[in-house]
């Protein structure tokens, strides 16, 4: 087991604690007051992600508030299209837009080459959050997977089935594997500064690997992963990665064995008790309270609690959402959640 006062590393490691390490995804947004206030003194979304000072700041916010056990860097999965070259705007209440590349002829206009210009100044976030953060807390690179980024890359904004992406992937194989090795290439490069910086895990977000084929899966969702995997731990043999596949129910145990991740992040949908006899033996995993249920608070948020971790929390085991916390989430819940988790009895 390592030898480290971070309960979130030992718990990659294998740990099976007590008390298990917390952290929530989109822990820094909307739905603190503190996170509106920097957000309008950094202008747009994206003129936070690059400002290292702010960037820092709001990584903080949660912390101060909530005595997380991880830190995640804030920044978003889009920053690589747009150090690619692809255009990127956040338009007010319509979320991400992009100039979409619909086929193999748009993907001249990507480029490798310079993307550490752009994404630089998120490094330099990432340097300053290992010396700000407490000692007891860890630090959280991440990344979005190839396909979930492919999917902005080719749809131009968020989307409900996918259909140009898909098209594209089944109809041009080949094509669409050129995207896929670019983004490969370009989230290694990425994550490698991100470790440099002092980032001491990784997540890869993957959000849409579950509008796939059971091939498309294996190819655009198992295969790029599990080539960054073996790319970060050339370097750095034991970095703990996380792995997020939302909505990849049953797939889920080929992805931990075939990808090599640490540990898998678990959506609200699975089934509680399939984890804890099948993929829970293999690694640890790290989920799920369904984000609403933070919306909603009381009985119905600490019922769901208790089920998680009676459930999950007798093997290496972190507490988090099925997926990011929502701008109407009422602080306060999430203080009472922490509280209720480090409470807990059994
Ligand atoms: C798909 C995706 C994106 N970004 C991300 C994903 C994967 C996880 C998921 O599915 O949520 C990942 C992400 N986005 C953000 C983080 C920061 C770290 C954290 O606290 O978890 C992380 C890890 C900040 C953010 N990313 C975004 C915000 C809100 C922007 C704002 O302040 O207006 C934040 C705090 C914007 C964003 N970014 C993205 C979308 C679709 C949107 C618009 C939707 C929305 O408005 O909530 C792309």
């Amino acid at each position: 087991m390592p030898n480290t006062q971070k309960t979130f590393l030992r718990a990659l490691a294998g740990e099976t604690l007590p008390v298990p390490p917390i952290w929530l995804m989109r822990q820094a947004g909307r739905y603190l007051p503190e996170y509106r206030a920097t957000r309008a003194e950094a202008g747009s979304f994206l003129d936070l992600c690059y400002n290292p000072d702010l960037a820092c700041e709001v990584t903080l916010q949660p912390l101060r508030r909530f005595d997380f056990d991880a830190a995640i860097l804030f920044s978003d999965i889009l920053v690589i299209p747009q150090a690619l070259g692809q255009h990127l705007a956040f338009k007010q209440g319509e979320g991400p837009q992009l100039e979409a590349i619909r086929d193999a002829s748009g993907l001249g206009k990507l480029s490798l080459e310079g993307i550490h210009d752009t994404l630089g100044p998120i490094y330099e976030t990432v340097s300053k959050l290992s010396h700000a953060i407490p000692s007891s807390t860890a630090l959280i690179g991440f990344a979005g997977a190839p396909w979930t980024v492919a999917t902005y890359m080719v749809e131009g904004k968020g989307s409900k089935d996918f259909p140009n992406i898909r098209r594209f992937a089944y109809g041009d194989p080949d094509g669409f594997a050129k995207l896929i090795d670019i983004l490969v290439e370009a989230t290694t490069q990425y994550l490698l500064k991100q470790v440099e910086a002092g980032a001491e895990c990784i997540q890869l977000f993957e959000t849409w690997g579950g509008v796939l084929s059971e091939t498309g899966f294996n190819r655009w969702v198992i295969e790029p992963t599990k080539q960054i995997v073996a790319n970060l731990r050339a370097v750095h043999p034991d970095l703990p990665i996380i792995g997020f596949p939302r909505g990849c129910g049953l797939h889920l145990v080929d992805f931990k064995q075939k990808t090599g991740v640490t540990a898998v992040g678990l959506d609200s949908g699975v089934k509680l008790d399939w984890v804890a006899e099948n993929l829970q033996k293999l690694g640890p995993v790290q989920g799920n309270l369904d984000p609403m249920l933070l919306i909603t608070g009381g009985d119905p948020m600490f019922d769901e609690t208790k089920r998680i971790l009676d459930t999950l929390g007798k093997g290496p085991f972190i507490f988090n959402l099925g997926h990011g916390i929502t701008p109407e989430t009422p602080p306060e819940h999430v203080g009472q959640l922490v509280n209720f988790i480090r409470d807990y009895k059994g």
